[in-house]
């Protein structure tokens, strides 16, 4: 509205009529004064206090995240980044908006930007919360080890499949070097385990060591449009029907995303033309569970993009830490060779990883430094308000509608994790380093990069697995090291999804 404002403003102006220009000088300053006095009790930079606009700019760059940490060191827990947008660090306050409880839903202004279809909702994009609630219900067996037995052996597969290329083609030696970009290699790996669990089929990356069906090639033209749309404000504009179909990406594409779109239908409708009874694995669980074909279809795909960046960031990111750390990169290794010693030639079972409590402490340290997702993720307050008792004693007052997003602060907030909050210590998280209260805290607030609640990440137990086998695996059977520590990777953050690549390492024999 205020642009169309400024806009016939300036109409007026070069037209010289006067008297409307005066008039609409007059609309437009009673507005920007409405919305600046409308959350004047949270601080935040002036600009935002009148316009969206203010944060577009942070959303299109590269460094969404830098630049709403930054906002949250300078005004604290509650930041105003918009006429009716605060950004919250406060682990207590996220908490309560995701609780079961509370009526907080996902803002559309966040969520409709992620939908693939116009029209169609996915569990993630879903901003009614009953029908989240309800398809949550639907998916949730699933992603449990109850109804997809055959999980661990698909991810282990996999990770076989990364060795033996690693093995074939980029051991160096101290005669010879043959870099390789783990970053990428990484990749393939979190793409051919998603779609084989997610849509029954592997897209068979690591075998052809390439990006098969351009996934990772039109990921960042996704993203990047993703965040434009929401940035812009025309997530709309872009869901209508019409618009979609004309501008959008279509599944006869040759290339690019509607190219990915294309394949995962193909396979899902080759998948559903097969009986699933008796089948075990997600695809079959979501059938068994009610959904249609259609439904199939937006969550299959759906678990692709929650399931790739998220994970290949988080093993590029505890890879980084280790390989930064030789000290704490043996210690890992001396306690992976007690569990799993070298004459075990098969993938760590998940029942051994997951109990080393060191390995457990370098994946927390690592996804508390940089964590693999730094998305709004807005809710908006329910229609009423709420008020909100904040640790300090300080009661808060949130008006109805306004949006709040999650800030990635919270996670090197020296007020959770002490003075040395910016610095790489997995010791912090052992019962002999912390109190048992404050690690209890430090893990509740770590916890907190899956999300919480009604809408916490259904695919935490599987990136754990996939996590833990790949960085056991990886550290146990060699010594890699970054080939320049100067430039470890380039990492741009599209909104908050990382698209990181030449992470140029050299792979040696283990002790060679
Ligand atoms: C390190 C890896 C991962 C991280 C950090 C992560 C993080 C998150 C977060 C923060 C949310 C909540 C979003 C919100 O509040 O709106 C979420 C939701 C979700 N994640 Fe993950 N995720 C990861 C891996 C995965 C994987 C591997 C899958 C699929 C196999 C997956 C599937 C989902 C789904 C389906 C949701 C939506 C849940 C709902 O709305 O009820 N995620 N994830």
């Amino acid at each position: 509205m205020t642009t169309l404002t400024v806009f016939a403003i300036l109409i007026c102006a070069a037209q010289q009529r006067w008297h409307w220009m005066a008039a609409l000088v007059a609309a437009l300053v009673g507005e920007l004064t409405y919305r600046y006095f409308k959350l004047n009790q949270f601080n935040g930079p002036f600009l935002a206090a009148i316009t969206e606009w203010w944060h577009t700019p942070i959303l299109m760059g590269l460094q969404a995240d830098k630049h709403y940490v930054k906002l949250s060191k300078q005004y604290g827990d509650l930041v105003r980044i918009g006429p009716s947008h605060l950004l919250t660090s406060s682990p207590d306050f996220w908490i309560h908006a995701n609780n079961t409880k509370t009526a907080y839903a996902r803002s559309p202004w966040f969520y409709r930007a992620m939908r693939f279809n116009p029209g169609e909702d996915t569990v993630f994009s879903q901003c009614d919360i009953a029908k989240h609630d309800a398809r949550r219900k639907q998916m949730a067996p699933g992603f449990s080890g109850k109804e997809n037995l055959g999980l661990e052996v698909d991810i282990d597969g996999h990770v076989q499949e990364l060795l033996q290329l690693i093995q074939s083609k980029y051991m160096s030696t101290a005669e010879i070097s043959k870099p390789m970009d783990l970053a990428m290699k990484v990749q393939y790996l979190a793409l051919d385990i998603i779609s084989d669990i997610g849509l029954g089929q592997s897209f068979g990356d690591l075998k052809a060591e390439a990006d098969n069906h351009d996934y990772i090639a039109s990921g960042a033209i996704g993203l990047r449009i993703t965040f434009m749309k929401i940035a812009l404000g025309l997530t709309s504009f872009f869901d209508n029907y019409y618009v979609a179909s004309l501008l959008g990406p279509s599944e006869k594409d040759k290339t690019g995303f509607g190219k990915v779109k294309g394949v995962a239908r193909r396979i899902i409708d080759d998948r559903l033309e097969k009986p699933t009874d008796g089948k075990s694995d997600m695809v079959a669980s979501f059938v068994r569970n009610g959904l249609t074909a259609s439904d199939l279809f937006n969550e299959s795909f759906n678990q692709i993009l929650a399931g790739t960046d998220t994970t290949s960031c988080s093993i590029r990111v505890i890879m980084l830490y280790l390989m930064t750390n030789p000290s704490i990169y043996a210690k890992v290794r001396a306690e992976i060779d007690t569990a799993w010693p070298a004459s075990e030639p098969g993938i760590i079972p998940d029942s051994i990883a997951r109990n080393l409590i060191y390995l457990q402490a370098v994946v927390r340290e690592a996804m508390r430094m940089h964590p693999p997702v730094s998305d709004l993720f807005t809710r908006e307050v329910p229609n009423g308000g709420d008020t909100f008792t904040f640790p300090s004693g300080k009661e808060v007052y949130f008006p109805g509608g306004t949006r709040i997003s999650y800030s990635i602060a919270m996670h090197t907030d020296p007020e959770h994790y002490g003075a040395d909050a910016h610095v790489f210590r997995p010791e912090r998280w052992l019962t002999q380093n912390t109190p048992r209260e404050k690690l209890a805290r430090m893990q509740k607030i770590n916890d907190l990069i899956f999300g919480y609640g009604k809408f916490h990440c259904l695919g935490q137990r599987i990136a754990f697995i996939e996590i833990n086998k790949t960085i056991v695996e990886l550290v146990r059977r060699f010594d890699i090291s970054l080939v320049d520590p100067l430039q470890p990777w380039k990492s741009a953050c599209y909104g908050g999804i990382y698209v990181q690549g030449d992470m140029w390492v050299q792979v040696r024999e283990r002790g060679s």
